[in-house]
């Protein structure tokens, strides 16, 4: 699969008045992995849904290989970038098998059928979410964890050069949180997604760009952007932060955040209401 350039030049988003997003601009490499990081409603979502087209920027602009988003067709567009998203459609009445094929749909003419090459490919990336055996079931029928894999496999089946991720794992139970996200890497395409696991995040990402109140605030290496400086600056939780080796060499932070302090000022505040009963 070939993988995408992307750079966000100077990108602003105002929604009903509101700036969501304020001057964003960082580039992205082919074969690149990326996580966007911070707070709640700091702007991931948004950022990645002005990527997929589907919020236009009031400022700045986003390029595919050096081309404005904008300037790509509909169906050039679908072949190029696919999302997971945070939402998880509802696809009425699908099987499993019917949702991963539409995958291909930008990729075939219209009202063409399935080929059997197209049913080896749409097999194959079901086998590789863990969900081979699960083709016949109702989508509607499977468990958010399962729903969301089922998603990746539509999105594996799609070939793209860029594959956006909100949350990926938000649903996902541990085991596939780092079996999928591997596989997302392993594809080799440009990877752009949002984690609320920051050591997930940190172990898995060429690059984390963080986000706050809008804006980003820091860009780099995990092991320069996740410090004990930036959690309690931008997340304001405290936390200890270590440097392992990954077995490819690289230093990876670890978080250790102290529970203990936030498990006492309860205790502390229990105490202190009883004083007052
Ligand atoms: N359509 C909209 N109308 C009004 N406000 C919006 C809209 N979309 C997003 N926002 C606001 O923009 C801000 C950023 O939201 P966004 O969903 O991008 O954040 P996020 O970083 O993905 O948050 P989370 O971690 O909670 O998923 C929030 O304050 C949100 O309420």
């Amino acid at each position: 699969m070939v993988a995408a350039q992307v750079s966000i030049n100077n990108l602003s988003l105002v929604i009903h008045n509101k700036q969501i997003l304020s001057d964003i601009s960082f580039s992205v490499l082919p074969g690149q992995f990326i996580g966007l990081i911070g707070p709640n409603g700091a702007g991931k979502s948004s950022l990645l849904r002005c990527l997929y087209r589907y919020q236009t920027p009031q400022a700045g602009n986003i390029q595919i290989d050096e081309k404005e988003i904008s300037q790509f067709s509909r169906q050039t567009y679908a072949k190029k970038v696919a999302a997971v998203l945070q939402e998880i459609p509802s696809q009425f009445n699908l099987a499993v098998f019917d949702v991963v094929a539409m995958g291909l749909t930008p990729h075939k003419r219209l009202f063409s059928s399935v080929s059997l090459r197209d049913r080896q490919a749409i097999q194959e990336a079901l086998k590789k979410v863990g969900l081979a055996h699960k083709y016949q079931q109702p989508y509607e029928s499977l468990s958010g964890g399962e729903k969301q894999r089922v998603m990746i496999a539509r999105a594996i089946v799609q070939r793209p050069s860029l594959l956006l991720m909100d949350e990926p794992t938000s649903h996902l139970d541990v085991k596939y949180q780092i079996e999928i996200m591997a596989l997302a890497k392993s594809l080799g395409i440009t990877v752009i997604a949002s984690f609320h696991d920051l050591n997930l995040a940190s172990a898995l990402c060429d690059s984390i760009i963080v986000l706050n109140e809008g804006s980003l605030v820091a860009n780099g290496a995990p092991k320069n952007v996740v410090t004990t400086n930036m959690l309690l600056e931008v997340f304001g939780v405290k936390a200890e932060v270590i440097l392992q080796t990954s077995p490819h060499g690289a230093s990876v932070p670890y978080i250790r955040y102290q529970y203990q302090l936030t498990v006492m000022d309860l205790n502390d505040q229990a105490s202190r209401g009883r004083e007052c009963e």
